[in-house]
């Protein structure tokens, strides 16, 4: 195999392709006729709280498994082995907490984006700091996402790169528009199941191509690539258990506790409990997408080894190593490249679908509504719409800055997710299990956990690109004496968002007791989880009262509103009503 000569595709290739952009079309335009054909925001937002949990499941994982994921876990594992594998480990309390702590507060409070909490918990501010940091990460990450399959089929097939580029988020940004959270829903089902589709077939073919599964096993175990239990405490340790499975877990919280993409899929469901069970269908569903990953490296080891020596010190060659490899295999099986794309542009199609409409939900609800003068439900269903729409070419105009990418794609986009979203998650944290923090604290602590974590983020960027460019002497003396932050810089990224959230945590916290902590009774009802009550569980109920932790959820103590509006119309979701 030699990777500068390009794979072609076959007209069966090109269909199926096509197939596949067609469809999700036409799903957004079934839901932009049928229904309320999209004319309230309620259904345009949050499907009218209609789902049921199968849907909603399916969407969960499409939300944050893109063409990154696909292309980047077997790459991770053909070079480094199965470590990575650990990171499955997180997903036990990566889904039962936010199944029941996050769900249950946030789906009692009838909210419709996720940022609504923290003004109700604390202030406006917090509510408008969330909401930007937010919209922060996900047009960062949208970028990545987009831009990693064009890239891929450039290099592989020759695809003009802008044109798909182009052709994605055009296609995307059109049914997200006229179909809304229930086109979303629906193509991000669809599109799941291409991406399994996808992945299969590449690991059916390359088994039977290296000669059966024991053939695979006895090379890749030859190969050293079946990694142990790594329980090296280092947190500096790219990939142990510690960072896998317990950074992992705090990576987890942000993406499927607090991220906006997926409590406002939450929120869709019809029930609360619907809501629970499609967190607890995430699990199996995200097992078997990470072992599809995983499974598919060690093939592509078993049956690449020999090549991989050869090509692994060209640097170009290792972003691009998955989709040549792949092509090379599947060459010669007409259709076969084409669902392989497919299963990859399924991948973006279904994440910046997600993304386009919560950022268009958080920008009504968070930034819009509450600073404008009352709106039609019309009105602000073509404020949503055209706001969905610009996402969409935002996006576009994001994937251009993503050409600067250095790094491995799947570092890059969970060291953005886990920068970001551990911030966020903190703030949420610290509401709900932290009852004395205060709205100063709040602010503070998000202020906090953003420079940390931008400061080891950029840092381990400056870091390894200093020290691989030159070494001299004088250089020397100076990296001596900075040894202790290079240390703090070479933190795993896997701790990224634990780090972040607990620094917000501890920051908020000491503001809030220097500048007043909350008394109990002036928190608003239904924002705080008993957290530490329910830890504390042998403690005597008096005592567990005097650490004031045992607000029953939903359970209205008295109507604290103090000037906040929202709160006295919550019932009927909108100010204005
Ligand atoms: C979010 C996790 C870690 C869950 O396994 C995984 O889906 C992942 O590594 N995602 C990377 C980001 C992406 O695929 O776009
Ligand atoms: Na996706």
């Amino acid at each position: 195999m030699d990777p500068s000569v390009q794979k072609h595709f076959t007209v069966v290739d090109y269909v199926i392709f096509a197939l596949l952009l067609v469809a999700s079309m036409a799903i957004g335009l079934y839901y932009a006729l049928s229904g309320g054909r999209q004319r309230t925001t309620q259904e345009f937002l949050l499907a009218d709280r209609s789902m049921s949990c199968l849907p909603i499941s399916l969407s969960l994982i499409a939300s944050f498994q893109s063409a990154v994921a696909i292309v980047g876990v077997p790459a991770e594992v053909f070079v480094h082995g199965t470590q990575y594998w650990f990171i499955g480990c997180a997903y036990i309390l990566g889904l039962l907490i936010p199944a029941h702590v996050f769900i249950p507060v946030l789906y009692r409070l009838r909210l419709s984006s996720a940022y609504q909490y923290l003004e109700l918990r604390f202030s406006k501010t917090v509510r408008i700091c969330g909401t930007l940091t937010f919209i922060f990460q996900m047009v960062i990450y949208m970028a990545v996402c987009v831009y990693t399959p064009a890239l891929a089929l450039n290099a592989v097939t020759g695809f003009e790169l802008w044109g798909t580029v182009l052709a994605t988020g055009l296609v995307c940004t059109l049914y997200t528009t006229i179909g809304g959270l229930k086109a979303v829903i629906w193509t991000d089902v669809f599109q799941t199941v291409v991406m399994f589709a996808g992945q299969l077939a590449v690991i059916v073919v390359g088994v039977q191509q290296t000669g059966g599964v024991s053939e695979v096993w006895n090379k890749v175990w030859e190969g050293n690539r079946i990694s142990g239990l790594n329980l090296n405490p280092d947190p500096t340790e790219r990939h142990t258990f510690w960072t896998l499975g317990v950074g992992g877990v705090f990576l987890m919280l942000s993406l499927y506790g607090v991220n906006q993409a997926q409590v406002q899929r939450y929120l869709s469901a019809r029930t609360e409990k619907e809501a629970v069970r499609s967190c607890y269908m995430v699990f199996p569903s995200l097992q078997l997408a990470l072992a599809l990953g995983c499974v598919m490296g060690l093939v592509m080891f078993a049956r690449y080894f020999s090549l991989f020596i050869r090509l692994v010190h060209q640097v170009y060659f290792r972003p691009r190593m998955v989709i040549y490899f792949v092509m090379d295999m599947l060459q010669g099986l007409p259709g076969l490249p084409g669902l392989f794309i497919a299963c990859l542009f399924s991948g973006a199609l279904s994440t910046i679908s997600s993304a386009f409409n919560s950022l268009a939900t958080v920008t009504m609800e968070d930034l819009i509504k509450p600073h404008c003068p009352p709106m039609t439900e019309a009105r602000a269903t073509m404020v949503s719409k055209a706001l969905a729409l610009s996402y969409g070419l935002l996006c576009l105009a994001m994937a251009f800055l993503s050409h600067l990418m250095a790094d491995s794609v799947l570092q890059v986009a969970l060291k953005i997710l886990g920068m970001v979203g551990g911030p966020i998650l903190g703030v949420f944290c610290l509401g709900m299990f932290f009852p004395w923090s205060n709205s100063i604290g709040a602010v503070a602590g998000l202020a906090a956990g953003l420079v940390v974590a931008f400061w080891v983020g950029i840092g381990s960027i400056v870091t390894r690109t200093s020290s691989v460019s030159s070494l001299s002497s004088k250089c020397q003396n100076v990296l001596i004496a900075t040894s202790g932050l290079k240390r703090f810089y070479s933190l795993s990224y896997m701790w990224y968002s634990g780090f972040s959230c607990i620094t917000v945590i501890v920051i908020g916290l000491i503001i809030s007791f220097l500048t007043g902590p909350m008394k109990e009774e002036d928190v608003a009802p239904g924002t705080v989880f008993p957290l530490l009550g329910k830890l504390l569980w042998f403690v005597p109920e008096r005592v567990r009262k005097r650490l004031c932790c045992v607000t029953p959820l939903g359970h209205t103590v008295r109507n604290t509103t103090k000037g906040n509006p929202f709160y006295k119309s919550q019932n009927c979701f909108y100010y204005y009503c």
